[in-house]
């Protein structure tokens, strides 16, 4: 486990957008909001011109009520009481504005969540290789991706509404400021430029200290589900491993801090810097404005109108420029959705792929060289083998020979590096992969348990059936797990997790499979698939008990009659009846033949067999053939 604390490369993140690329992510925001709750926008657009104009529409109200009271102080007649009404029916007005702002901007937000989970997951799902989930940038993409795309776009919009909002009100006050002390407009909008400049720069920098501070947070995440997870809980508590991984989550959390801290100091300084200045500017003007009073060239009014306009005016343009920033960094963020969902596919698919009919002479690996990056090493080097149609085809050799990753290679969740693969003399590239997937009924040695009811675990390997209960009994039996599923609480409906109720109305928790029994729910879901031309079992019987094999293997050898398969094993015993047996070594390709050719060959395969043999021998000194099933793994 990586212990640096370091994130990626942040240079490979946008920390600057252009006019341009402001524009294209501006346009693209309005158009994810407008495709997730249009009323809901043209209702906050509404919003924005009115928050807009009512704040100095206030400031002249209150200066004629003050000028008219300071002009007739003992008699308010009744169009001063009008004024007064339209002053406080205003202060309704903007006090429900804030409420309903609040409401869309959590409405927007939510319709928001929906439209981008589905093209954020509808672009991952279109990625049907596995290289590039395998990227951590990538991974670090996806989720700031989640992040910025749920809540960026609304962010985005109600930032721009309120650069809308806030020059609205600036121009209102600008007008009314003009009217009393001309010199005051200049100054105010002299102050705006450090308060612009500020802005700007922390919003780039918070955006790039997110892509910077993504990698840690994924760790850290990672670290926290581990100290909560049931499936570690018990190497965690037998290795005493809580606090050493609480350290290390707390490390992460210590980086991220210390990164986060960083730019609040610098907003922090920048903003003290800001404030100050608005301040004196206010003050100083105060002053002078008072001192003019004085020498009777302003009224009463027109010093209250002068305060709320200077106020006004610092706060609108404050206002439009804080927005700008935040709407700056949000674009940035917002760019790592945008670049997750126009991700181009990771495996070339051709424009117009071939379409990929049933096996009928068979699959053909021609020097297939193979490793899974440039930076790793060759795990297949230069494969040759042919798996004919109706044969079934048995793959042997030690750990990390590459067995696994020809089963990958064949279901194309990559591309060889070098050669190719064929089916029916028709490269993979050439075929669409799902169809090609389609024609495939798999059980990865590294299966799936899935929290959802026992029928559910088996269905979703052909969805298509996942309501057909006798189809999904018929794959239990075969498998050799409807007799555990049946004495379940619930048979097959029973929930196979303890993590979650099964119906939230019910309070019950679900049950506990056995390592086999889940085995034997994963050969179910890929025996659901029996139809299908090619069945791939990677090791599907390593937990099972030496009867539940035996009946197994004797299912399969039943299925995998007069039908392509292929099988890989450690336990030598149950391939020796495939037509062929296919021996790796090294990423190669070292022996090949029926059993009992390779066994009278006398080279790799009859020495590991004989190693296994001599498992069950040894201590009985019967000197017995070994059993049909079990021996050691090797
Ligand atoms: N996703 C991956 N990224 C990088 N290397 C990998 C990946 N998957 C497997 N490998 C490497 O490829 C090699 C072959 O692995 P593979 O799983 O194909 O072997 P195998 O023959 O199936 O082994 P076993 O008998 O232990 O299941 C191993 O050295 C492994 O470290």
């Amino acid at each position: 486990m990586a212990g640096s604390t370091d994130g990626p490369g942040v240079d490979r993140a946008t920390v600057r957008l252009g006019v341009t690329g402001t524009a294209r992510h501006l346009a693209a925001a309005m158009r994810l909001c407008w495709s997730a709750a249009p009323g809901v926008l043209l209702t906050q657009l509404l919003l924005t011109v009115l928050a807009g104009v009512w704040g100095w529409v206030a400031a002249l109200l209150t200066r004629a009520i003050v000028d008219r009271l300071t002009a007739a102080p003992a008699a308010p007649d009744a169009s001063l009481m009008l004024l007064a009404v339209g002053l406080g029916a205003l202060g309704i007005a903007v006090g429900a504005e804030a409420a309903v702002s609040r409401y869309l901007d959590a409405a927007l937000e939510r319709a928001l969540r929906v439209v981008v989970t589905t093209r954020l997951y509808g672009a991952v799902n279109r990625m049907s290789g596995l290289a590039r989930l395998e990227q951590p940038q990538f991974q670090d993409r996806i989720q700031l991706a989640m992040n910025a795309g749920r809540a960026g776009p609304g962010q985005i919009v109600t930032g721009a509404f309120g650069i809308v909002q806030g020059v609205l009100t600036f121009a209102g006050f600008v007008g009314a400021l003009l009217a009393v002390a001309p010199v005051m407009v200049a100054v105010v909008c002299a102050a705006v430029v450090p308060t612009l400049w500020v802005e700007v720069a922390l919003g780039r920098r918070r955006a790039a200290m997110t892509w910077r501070i993504s990698h840690a947070e994924r760790r850290e995440a990672f670290y926290s589900t581990l100290l909560s997870s049931l499936e570690a809980a018990k190497e965690l508590r037998l290795f005493r491993l809580g606090d050493f991984f609480a350290g290390r989550l707390l490390r992460e959390l210590t980086h991220i801090n210390r990164e986060q801290r960083a730019v609040d100091r610098r907003a922090f300084a920048g903003h003290m810097t800001l404030a100050v200045l608005g301040s004196v500017i206010a003050a100083a003007g105060l002053v002078w404005a008072i001192g003019l009073a004085g020498r009777g060239r302003l009224t009463a009014g027109d010093v209250t109108l002068f305060i709320a306009a200077v106020a006004g005016t610092q706060a609108a343009l404050t206002g439009t420029v804080t927005q700008y920033g935040l709407v700056q960094q949000a674009l940035l963020l917002f760019d790592h959705y945008r670049a997750v969902v126009a991700e181009p596919a990771d495996l070339p698919v051709r424009a117009a792929p071939l379409p990929c009919p049933s096996l009928r002479v068979g699959l053909e690996l021609r020097d297939v060289w193979f490793r899974y990056a440039d930076d790793q090493p060759w795990i297949l080097r230069g494969v040759t083998l042919t798996i004919p149609a109706g044969k079934s085809v048995a793959l042997v050799g030690l750990n990390g020979a590459g067995k696994s990753t020809l089963v990958k290679l064949l279901c194309r969740f990559y591309d060889p590096v070098r050669g190719s693969i064929h089916w029916d003399g028709v490269d993979l590239r050439d075929l669409d992969p799902g169809e090609l997937r389609d024609r495939l009924g798999v059980v990865f040695q590294d299966f799936m348990s899935y929290d959802l009811t026992a029928a559910e675990n088996i269905g979703v390997g052909d969805v298509a059936r996942i309501d057909d209960p006798a189809a999904i009994e018929h794959a239990a039996r075969l498998a050799g797990c409807h007799d555990p599923i049946a004495r379940l609480p619930r048979g097959y409906d029973t929930f196979l997790s303890r993590l979650f109720f099964a119906d939230p109305a019910e309070p019950e928790t679900g049950t506990v499979l056995s390592g086999g029994q889940w085995q034997r729910v994963a050969v179910a879901r890929a025996l659901l698939r029996a139809g299908r031309d090619v069945l791939i079992l990677d090791e599907p019987s390593s937990g099972l008990d030496a009867e539940a094999e035996y009946t197994l293997h004797a299912h399969l050898r039943d299925l995998r009659q007069g039908r392509t398969s292929i099988l890989i094993s450690h336990r030598l015993s149950t391939v020796r009846e495939a037509d062929r047996i296919v021996v790796l070594e090294s990423g190669n390709v070292v022996e090949c033949g029926r059993h009992a050719d390779l066994m009278a060959a006398g080279g790799r395969y009859a020495t590991l067999f004989g190693l296994q043999a001599r498992g069950y021998r040894d201590g009985d000194g019967d000197g017995t053939a070994p059993s049909p099933v079990g021996g050691l793994a090797w």
